[in-house]
């Protein structure tokens, strides 16, 4: 008899872009179920891809920007129901400003404004320890 298959978790990356103390905040446009949570722009890595390689095309694709990948924020998080593994990294703006090509709002956040949005589920470790690494 066959065993069912466990798929390993995909790794997503996102990128907690900063502009002084400032982080940008993404929300998502879609799936409908997502739609209106927080997220740092990122996504899923290609095969073939460093993580650092999938971060710049997803902001170039989703934000119209060029970024430069930094240290990571926090630890391996996992993330839709344990689909997929999330690793975000600081980024710096390298040039262009970011343009929502595909999110609903961008909004850049103080520390302080960091829990003013609803993020993704999963992002919530994320979003602690970059308040620890900011403040
Ligand atoms: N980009 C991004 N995705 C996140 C974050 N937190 C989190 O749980 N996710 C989840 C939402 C999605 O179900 C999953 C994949 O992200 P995505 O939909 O942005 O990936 P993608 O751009 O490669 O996907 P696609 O629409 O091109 O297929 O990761 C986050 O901070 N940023």
């Amino acid at each position: 008899m066959n065993e069912p298959r466990q798929e390993s978790p995909k790794i997503v990356v996102g990128a907690a872009i900063r502009a002084g103390h400032r982080i940008l905040a993404a929300a998502r446009a879609y799936p409908p179920e997502l739609a209106g949570l927080w997220e740092f722009p990122g996504g899923k890595v290609e095969p073939g891809e460093t993580e650092a390689e999938a971060l710049v095309r997803e902001c170039r694709e989703e934000l119209g920007v060029e970024i430069e990948v930094g240290d990571r924020v926090g630890g391996d998080l996992l993330t839709g129901n344990g689909s997929y593994l999330l690793r975000v990294y600081f980024a710096d703006l390298a040039e262009g400003e970011p343009r929502a090509e595909e999110h609903a709002e961008l909004r850049w956040l103080a520390p302080a404004e960091l829990d003013s949005v609803p993020w993704l589920p999963g992002n919530r470790p994320a979003v602690d320890a970059l308040r620890e690494l900011l403040c």
